[in-house]
């Protein structure tokens, strides 16, 4: 592809720019990614002809090299996982295969896996399009009407369904389905990326569960799993599923050439933000106005913003602009997120391919394999996290191969600024492996129970479950009662299903339905645990363009009562959290530094809500009298002695407080006044969340922390760092297993980093709840030096474990 190609997706930026300054041109670097050819092949002579016309009628003339390779390694018989680019026809990897065995064999069967349900129904579409007699695909989810389950369990073939059904309604009964099971040729794990932190982890065990259901009935599926890119993927895949899996990578889909531009929003003028600190306009006010900008160019974009809110408010900003340009515009905008029902759902999706509209403010809702091609821009107001995200979420912009135009636009806070000034870092930095520990004690457990109650447990089973790790969680199952040892195996002893009351996405409960009082008329739902701060009285809720106001939140019924009412503010949430030790399993005194290991109460409570106009400007605050949510978890936390702190603080008094000192370790402490501490605490805490995958499998969003410089249960300067799920996940156990090269790596993360006083890629925290303040760079490096130092003296950790830690944090 030449650069003339991405004459049209400059012109969009010049579009998206019109009218500004130079001197306060948001736009911070613009890159050009060429394009790829394709490279295609015949169909594989093993394919019969009927499913080779079938999706030559669908619009697939002949496969891509990558396809025809990956359905090949599937069709005999070797796991894959293919993780290429977004749109590169993951799909017929996987169709390809599974159609031309289901075609050929007339009992065979295939069983299909979504992380959401969305997804499983757009792939279902596609195959039940490809109208190939006899393949009897059907849904089977929480949207499947009771009568039809029973027709699916005995009559379809290839059953699409997502983990949380095979878990709670597949594999739980699973002889009514052994018509399925007898005669399962293929697993597809769509979207497996997704799979990560504990959910990954259940879902690993529940494919192990799977497995083993499947080898009752005498089947052995072959597992085609697909992927965003990701690194490592035939290693992912093999934790995954526990198999090993071929990994197919080069992409050879046709790719456009793509504009990416960084985008800063302009600091305003006429506002400051707390403390008089400069604000800058929302990434989600600037979304909108790009977006009706590349809309009154016909350009069919989306825009990505991070909550459902603010999807909501991009679509009514966009709106507002087009009106004023042209009204007939303004109905080609709209939001689309999770919550809204399946219905309103698929007809944005439709609207959109057929270009009723041309302008979409969505989560991440679209951001999973949902097929929407040809688009010519993506605006992403905000990192979405990952960078696998961030790819995906670019890649939904020029798909058929045409140029497009890519519009990353920074929110006002530390991780944003940081990567719209680094491009390196977001541009030529590979993408992250997808983290999950499928021999995670808390996880294992339920699992194994459930695993006992679908056919006893026999002794030769336990490898594919954690060999040893199996063994101990069985063996405590038996001890507390839930399982029963006898000479052939672990038994499930109870009449009642394991698997109703593990919930593999540790995400609480039912969900809190969004009713309109006036009308009873169900707008949508929001999860139990996010609806304190989205739906308490006061706040204004938006569905579909349309403005409520919340009247009353009843947590007990799962009810939020609504009015629609279009006010000129919006509001945002006030917590307050707090921590308390209700249990220390482990205590490691180090001389004034103490760390432990234990069970936690963390507490929030939505205090009040501010009322904000769209400018930023804050109209008042106001009180809320809301119940406290409670998070029972585990916690690895240090305290370090006021002795040892004033200690470092008469240190500082002679030291100049630099952070470079040696990287091997210990050197004098600066000083640190008691007024750095809560800065010096803050800090450390953020950066050893952030190091904590390195040693946890876990991801930074699966854990939490709380600092103070005085903790009531500890009487000492604090550092929490706990698990983000009730009960704990195992992440805090290995944190603390791990103490001394975990902080030892946290240190040189922050030492290292060239930064003058903290950014994202040391101290400051992308989900911080209290908007990164206080941080103090310097402290939290004496702050580590005080516990590393004390340990390194009196413990029986010693320097050649620091060593190997820094070994790993420079990976
Ligand atoms: N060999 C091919 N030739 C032409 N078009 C193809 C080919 N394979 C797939 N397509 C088309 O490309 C589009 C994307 O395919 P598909 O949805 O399978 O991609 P994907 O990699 O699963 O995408 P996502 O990243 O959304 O998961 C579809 O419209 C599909 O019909």
């Amino acid at each position: 592809m030449n650069e003339a190609s991405t004459t049209r997706a400059r012109r969009l930026l010049e579009r998206a720019t019109a009218g500004i300054p130079d001197d306060r041109d948001p736009v911070t670097h613009v890159a050009d990614l060429p394009g790829r050819d394709e490279a295609v092949t015949d169909w594989p002579s093993w394919a019969p002809d009927e499913v080779v016309s079938a999706l030559r009628d669908s619009g697939i003339d002949r496969p891509w090299t990558h396809q025809a390779t990956g359905a090949s390694a599937a069709w005999e018989g070797s796991d894959v996982i293919v993780a290429t680019g977004t749109a590169s026809g993951k799909s017929l990897v996987y169709q390809l295969p599974v159609l031309s065995s289901l075609v050929s064999d007339t009992s065979a069967t295939a069983l299909y896996l979504a992380p959401t349900k969305a997804l499983g129904a757009d792939q279902l579409g596609a195959v039940t399009q490809l109208g190939l007699g006899g393949v009897r695909a059907a849904s089977y989810d929480g949207d499947t009407p009771r009568e039809e389950r029973d027709w699916v369990r005995k009559h379809a073939r290839w059953v699409f369904t997502n983990p949380d059904m095979l878990h709670r309604g597949i594999l739980s009964g699973h002889a009514r389905w052994a018509a399925l099971f007898r005669k399962l040729r293929y697993v597809v794990v769509d979207e497996c990326h997704s799979y990560r932190g504990v959910f990954g982890s259940h879902v690993a065990l529940l494919l192990r569960r799977l497995q083993r259901v499947a080898r009752h009935y005498g089947a052995d599926p072959v597992f085609v799993l697909a992927s965003a890119t990701t690194a490592e993927p035939a290693e992912f895949a093999a934790r995954l599923t526990g198999r090993t899996t071929t990994a197919v990578t080069h992409d050879t889909s046709p790719r456009g050439p793509r504009t990416v531009a960084l985008w800063e929003p302009p600091l305003l003028d006429e506002l400051t933000g707390e403390n008089g600190a400069p604000v800058r306009r929302s990434a989600g006010a600037e979304a909108a106005r790009i977006l009706a900008e590349l809309v009154i160019e016909g350009a069919r974009t989306l825009a990505f913003v991070r909550s459902r809110h603010g999807a909501e408010l991009t679509s009514l900003g966009a709106k507002r602009i087009l009106a004023e340009v042209d009204p007939a515009l303004e109905e080609t905008v709209a939001a689309y997120r999770a919550g809204y029902l399946p219905e309103e759902r698929r007809r944005l999706e439709a609207d959109l391919m057929t270009r009723r509209l041309l302008g979409v403010a969505t989560t991440n809702a679209l951001e999973l394999g949902v097929d929407i091609s040809g688009l010519d821009a993506a605006v992403l107001a905000g990192y979405p996290g990952t960078l696998a995200s961030f790819w995906q979420q670019s890649g939904r912009a020029g798909r058929a191969g045409d140029d497009a135009l890519v519009v990353f636009v920074a929110r006002d806070d530390p991780l944003d600024t940081y990567l719209v000034h680094h491009p390196e870092a977001l541009l030529d930095r590979p993408v992250e492996t997808t983290v999950l520990d499928p021999v995670n004690p808390y996880v294992l457990a339920p699992q194994l129970a459930c695993a006992a109650a679908e056919a006893p447990l026999k002794a030769g089973e336990l490898d594919t479950f954690g060999g040893d790790e199996a063994r101990a969680v069985l063996e405590s199952l038996v001890a507390d009662g839930v399982l029963r040892r006898r000479p052939s195996g672990w038994y499930w002893t109870s009449r009642d299903r394991p698997q109703f009351d593990v919930d593999i996405r540790g995400s609480g409960g039912e969900q809190v339905a969004v009713v309109e009082a006036e009308t009873s008329r169900l707008l949508g739902t929001v999860d139990p645990g996010s609806a304190c701060t989205t739906v308490h009285p006061g706040a204004v809720y938006l569905h579909q363009g349309s403005s409520y106001v919340v009247d009353e939140l009843d947590l007990e019924n799962g009810l939020a009562l609504v009015h629609a009412e279009d006010p000129e503010w919006n509001t945002s949430p006030r917590e307050v959290i707090d921590i308390e030790v209700l249990a220390t399993h482990e205590k490691q005194h180090f001389g004034g530094v103490t760390v432990c290991l234990g069970d936690v109460a963390v507490t929030s409570r939505v205090v009040g809500y501010l009322r904000r106009l769209p400018s930023g400007a804050v109209l008042d605050q106001v009180a809320l009298d809301l119940p406290e949510e409670e998070l029972r978890t585990r916690a690895v936390w240090y305290t370090i002695s006021d002795d040892l702190l004033g200690a470092a603080a008469c240190a500082g008094a002679s030291t100049a407080s630099d952070v470079d000192g040696d990287a091997a370790g210990r050197r004098e402490a600066p000083g640190l006044e008691s007024a750095r501490l809560p800065g010096a605490l803050h800090a450390a805490e953020h950066a050893a969340i952030g190091l904590l995958p390195l040693f946890a499998t876990c991801d930074r969003w699966d854990i939490g922390g709380v600092s103070t410089a005085l903790h009531v249960d500890t009487g000492e300067a604090t550092v929490f760092v706990h698990d983000g799920h009730p009960g704990g996940a195992g992440f805090a156990d290995r944190g603390f297993a791990a103490l001394v090269p975990w902080l030892a790596a946290t240190r040189e993360a922050i030492v290292s980093c060239e930064c003058p006083a903290g950014c994202p890629s040391c101290v400051q925290s992308p989900k911080c709840g209290n908007g990164n303040e206080p941080l103090d760079k310097a402290g939290a490096v004496t702050v580590l030096d005080i516990v590393l130092g004390a340990m390194g003296r009196d413990g029986e950790h010693g320097h050649g474990v620091v060593q190997a830690a820094e070994g790993a944090t420079a990976d």
